[in-house]
């Protein structure tokens, strides 16, 4: 036990140590950064891209570490490249630690939701907000275990790098031993100090897994907020003025001749449709008959074919001469388009408190300062009735609370439309009334909306316009009253069937 001692304290020993912790600390910090970039590049659409990347992967993966130690060490002087032991063992770790890395955080930004994803695109979120505010931190929370298993694994490795001659742990332990023979106590001595190693990056991995946890950052939203109450700011009153819908107002979206297909099966079939300021135009229409395409083409996330969508005259996914937009500049095209949007599975950031789900775009979109964006986010929370959830988190709420969220996000960057993508029908029945309601109570305000629903009954109470969808083709449009009265034979069937069994369309 006393021998144990000695060498557990032993400065040799634990100068070992250092050089094992150097080599850790280098080579993982190489492999995170450039594992990210390999990461993207193996998630890219481009085969020429991804191919390259995946093979260098693949065979990384494929061979020991010793073998890529011994090669590069060897290899290179061969070619008038000559490094240390100590630089060549970082740059063979660090190279096969990039492989492992990449695929780590491959896995972390896959697992993020796509329909956040999809809603951060619709919001007009640059790629870099996107990754750095959305992906990155959800995709933290699913890599840090297996980063931290990696991290114990490397310092292991580490050992290797006595084979070119680096006098680490490992080597130095032997190095002890070829002089007093004295096994047990110097080698259980160096196990017991990649063992104190090993539990203080158990312990990091703790400490930020804690961090990155949902529980921490909603006690800090809360501090965060009994902060900011002291430095709100005062907005000017409603955003939402009351804009009755009148026949003669001016078209406010305008879309025309719209043709989507998905490789070659055309899914939207030459749609021409106006929407009036303060109109609520609601889509009807069997499922698959295109509905929430025609609200994804509306924000260029849907792969139109020609014609064209405006927005008081902003063309969205085109040039002003008709030309479609380049990726990079879709983003700053879609956040200027004044078009808000709410999807049927709520797709909040599940990061995010409900306050900053709905700060979400007014501070990364259109960059307001902070406490106006705060303002707005709260005010929009508050027309929806859930002040009094700004700290909590998407997990913490209703179904239905969680989509009033999601019209509050859309509220906070003060739309001129706002679509919805069938805002109930993820919803058990008894929590659809709240959202409705919240719905019918925008309409009173004059926002123009279009929404996508197969609630027949909700359509006929809050629709100044019903059009019919079928196969990508509009089929009928008209007032309210047409629920009653169709006039064309398919808009009849439709409407038989969604009644067969259900309630009568109220009068
Ligand atoms: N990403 C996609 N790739 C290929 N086909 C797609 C894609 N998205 C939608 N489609 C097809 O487009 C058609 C219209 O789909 P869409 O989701 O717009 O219908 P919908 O009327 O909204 O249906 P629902 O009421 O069930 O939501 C469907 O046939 C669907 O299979």
């Amino acid at each position: 036990m006393q021998d144990f001692l000695t060498y557990l304290t032993l400065p040799y020993l634990w100068e070992g140590a250092v050089i094992a912790i150097e080599l850790l600390v280098g080579a993982l910090a190489g492999g995170i950064i450039i594992g990210f970039f390999l990461a993207l590049a193996s998630l890219s659409r481009h085969w020429w891209i991804r191919l390259p990347v995946q093979t260098y992967i693949y065979i990384l993966r494929g061979t020991p570490v010793l073998l890529q130690l011994v090669l590069l060490y060897n290899v290179l002087p061969q070619f008038g490249i000559t490094f240390s032991a100590f630089t060549s063992a970082l740059l063979a770790l660090t190279i096969n630690e990039t492989a492992f890395c990449a695929e780590i955080i491959r896995g972390g930004i896959q697992s993020t939701d796509r329909d956040q994803r999809m809603a951060a695109q619709a919001f007009g979120f640059s790629r870099t907000t996107e990754m750095v505010r959305i992906v990155i931190p959800q995709a933290l929370r699913a890599i840090l275990p297996t980063l931290g298993n990696e991290a114990v694994g490397l310092l292991k490795s580490t050992s290797l790098a006595s084979v070119v001659g680096v006098n680490e742990l490992t080597m130095r332990g032997q190095t002890i031993v070829s002089q007093n023979f004295l096994f047990i106590p110097v080698l259980v001595a160096s196990g017991a100090i990649y063992v104190i190693l090993s539990s203080s990056i158990a312990a990091m991995q703790w400490y930020l897994e804690r961090r990155v946890g949902l529980e921490h950052r909603a006690k800090r939203a809360r501090k965060q907020q009994a902060r900011n109450a002291v430095a709100a700011v005062a907005l000017p009153t409603g955003p939402y003025a009351a804009r009755r819908f009148s026949e003669n107002a001016a078209t406010i979206l305008d879309i025309d001749d719209l043709h989507v297909a998905y490789r070659d099966k055309t899914v939207l079939d030459g749609i021409t449709l106006r929407v009036r300021r303060g109109e609520v135009v609601v889509l009807l229409g069997r499922s698959g008959s295109g509905k929430s395409t025609l609200l994804k083409a509306i924000l260029a996330l849907a792969p139109a074919k020609s014609g064209s969508v405006t927005v008081e005259g902003h063309p969205i996914g085109r040039t002003t001469d008709g030309k479609p937009l380049r990726e990079r500049h879709l983003p700053g095209n879609r956040a200027a388009s004044g078009v808000g949007i709410v999807f049927q599975h709520f797709a909040l950031f599940d990061h995010m408190t409900a306050l900053e789900n709905a700060m979400s775009i007014p501070r990364l979109v259109q960059r307001l300062p902070e406490a106006v964006a705060r303002a707005k986010a709260s005010r929009a929370l508050a027309s929806v009735g859930l002040s009094s959830f700004e700290t909590s988190l998407p997990h913490e709420l209703s179904g239905g609370q969680q989509q009033r969220v999601g019209i509050a996000r859309a509220l906070a960057s003060e739309p001129n439309v706002l679509l919805f993508d069938e805002p109930t029908s993820a919803l058990d029945p008894e929590l659809v009334r709240e959202v409705n309601q919240t719905i019918r109570d925008l309409a009173e305000t004059g926002m123009t909306m279009l929404i996508s629903t197969h609630d027949i009954a909700f359509a006929a109470t809050v629709a100044d316009r019903i059009v019919f969808l079928q196969n990508g083709r509009l089929v009928e449009e008209g007032p309210p009253s047409r629920l009653q009265a169709p006039e064309t034979e398919s808009f009849a069937a439709f409407l038989r069937q969604e009644f067969a069994g259900k309630q009568a369309v109220p009068a």
